[in-house]
């Protein structure tokens, strides 16, 4: 039997890698949603939609991500992150489809000295980290059969804005660059992500819902990301390190965040890519994908 699989958010980092890698698996069929198709936070537009498609499951890659913005948007940030994950958990288990949810390194303190295990006490420190926290608790107490929950940190993808983006762009126009050095974790490129979701976790076994972190090998802090991105896209840019102090910021952030991957890499007897390998990887198609479009560009101009 061919599954139904919907996926929300499909329009972030995750999403649209989900939807480039599903072109090569023909024995599911997606559907792709973002907030103009299905607004998660509508528990009966879940409901109709989840009928009407016949969906087996759901892979929630929506959330309110803007870790800043969410210090004064707390509402909508709760809306998004935690209740309607409480109405997608709900749905999954009244209609039987199983539910693949993402949430963050950011619902832990990073008060701790060794990775981050699944069962790790949480105490977020900001808005962000709370409302997610506050929907992986409404998931865990629904309890849908086969329901995932992948926690991952510092994503970032040829799609969308991010992290690697962001210092390719300003690795061109500036001449140096100052890069927090005390916040410590471990890059994601949503493409092993979303490879590992959909190589791993379509066939459940579990009854109750489980627990998973998943993040790239290595780690290191922001300022490493950024030499190894100014490094890696040839820009001349000087980066200096700063401490947190130097640069604050409306939410406060865990200044060690490395989760422990074990139990995914155990359960499914993967290897996960090094971030500095999966790093060059996504330069690589940055770089691909902007030739592509200057090119697209200069075609235009010329008819
Ligand atoms: N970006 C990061 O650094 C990290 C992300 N995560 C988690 O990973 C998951 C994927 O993140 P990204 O792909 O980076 O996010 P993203 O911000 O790139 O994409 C989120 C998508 O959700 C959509 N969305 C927002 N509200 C919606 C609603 N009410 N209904 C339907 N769609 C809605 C947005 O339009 C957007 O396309 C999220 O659960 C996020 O919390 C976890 C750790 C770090």
């Amino acid at each position: 039997m061919i599954k139904n699989i919907l996926v929300t958010g499909a329009n972030g980092q995750l999403g649209s890698e989900i939807k480039q890698l599903s072109e090569s698996l023909s024995n599911y069929h997606f559907t792709f949603t973002d907030v103009d198709e299905l607004d998660i936070t509508n528990k009966q537009d879940i409901e109709s939609f989840i009928i009407a498609n016949k969906i087996h499951i759901i892979i929630n890659c929506a959330a309110y991500t803007a870790v800043d913005k969410a210090e004064s948007e707390k509402q909508l940030a709760d809306e998004i992150n935690h209740f309607a994950v409480k109405y997608l958990a709900e749905v999954a288990k009244a209609k039987h489809v199983q539910l693949i949810h993402i949430s963050t390194d950011y619902v832990f303190d990073g008060k701790g000295f060794k990775p981050y295990t699944d069962e790790d006490d949480k105490n977020p420190l900001n808005v962000y980290g709370k409302t997610k926290l506050e929907g992986e608790k409404a998931l865990l107490e629904i309890n849908p059969e086969g329901a995932v929950i992948v926690r991952t940190s510092w994503v970032y993808s040829s799609f969308g804005n991010n992290f690697v983006k962001t210092m390719l762009r300003l690795g061109e126009d500036k001449m140096e660059l100052n890069v927090i050095c005390d916040q410590v974790g471990a890059p994601t490129y949503a493409r092993d992500l979303a490879s590992c979701i959909l190589q791993n976790l379509l066939d459940p076994t579990n009854k109750e819902a489980m627990v998973y972190h998943f993040t790239n090998e290595g780690v290191c802090s922001w300022y490493d990301f950024a030499l190894e991105i100014m490094s890696l896209g040839e820009k001349e840019c000087k980066v200096k390190p700063i401490p947190t102090s130097a640069y604050p910021t409306p939410a406060q952030r865990p200044f060690y965040s490395l989760l422990d991957k074990s139990k995914i890499k155990e359960d499914y007897n993967i290897d996960i890519p090094y971030w500095k390998s999966s790093l060059k990887k996504c330069i690589e198609k940055i770089q691909i994908d902007s030739s592509e479009s200057l090119n697209f560009k200069d075609a235009k101009q010329e008819k």
